[in-house]
């Protein structure tokens, strides 16, 4: 990390922090007062996604349910499964409360950062101690992408959405099965809403 002079923030990130055993340890070894940023997603669609993700390099992968279940009929999900165990969010969250305090975690939620991006950057300027300088004026709505764009990208002041690997569409997956998982999912992000003190509202 480079060193930070006052007045500045210096911001790192990486999706697997959140659930790598070693990082909450090295992270506050380094610095105690790291603020924390988490975005989490409702985690039956973060595991289709996840899924969606490795399908686009390896399109030989078994199919979404044949990886999900141990043994489906009994209902039994693999919790080894990557794409299942990173949606365990009370599970990784129980690690990363034995070095840093709540107060310097904020959780931004997935889904509210696609319905209303302003809104939530808002929590996160709040959050980091900053002036509100993005607000609704910075996105639009791209039609054709189907989600939030910038109106005027930092640099060339032209529009900007997200590259092509962020926002495709996911595979069809069983009814069924999206509903197993949520049960399977239910008490976690209960345990989840509880430590947060914030309902995500994936369980509705
Ligand atoms: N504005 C905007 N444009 C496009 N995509 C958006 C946006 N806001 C949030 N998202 C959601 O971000 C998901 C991809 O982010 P990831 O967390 O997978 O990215 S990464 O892990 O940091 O590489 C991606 O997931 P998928 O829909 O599964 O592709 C999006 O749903």
């Amino acid at each position: 990390m480079p060193r930070t002079l006052d007045g500045q923030i210096t911001m790192e990130k990486t999706p697997s922090y959140f659930v790598t055993r070693e990082a909450p340890a090295r992270i506050s070894a380094m610095s105690k007062d790291t603020k924390l940023l988490v975005v989490v997603r409702d985690p039956v669609t973060r595991a289709v996604s996840d899924y969606t993700q490795t399908l686009s390099k390896r399109p030989d992968i078994p199919s979404f349910e044949s990886l999900a279940f141990r043994n489906r009929s009994a209902g039994l999900v693999d919790r080894s499964w990557s794409a299942i165990q990173i949606g365990l969010y009370a599970e990784h969250l129980e690690r990363w409360l034995r070095h840093f305090p709540a107060r310097q975690m904020l959780f931004v939620s997935g889904e509210r950062l696609v319905r209303d991006p302003a809104g939530e950057l808002g929590r996160v300027q709040d959050f980091l101690g900053l002036k509100r300088i993005i607000s609704d004026k910075h996105f639009y709505f791209n039609q054709t992408k189907g989600f939030p764009c910038l109106k005027k990208a930092e640099g060339s002041g032209r529009p900007h959405c997200l590259g092509k690997t962020k926002g495709r569409p996911h595979p069809e997956i069983d009814a069924q099965v999206l509903r197993q998982l949520r049960d399977f999912y239910r008490p976690f992000n209960r345990r989840f809403y509880q430590m947060t003190g914030h309902d995500f509202g994936w369980d509705g």
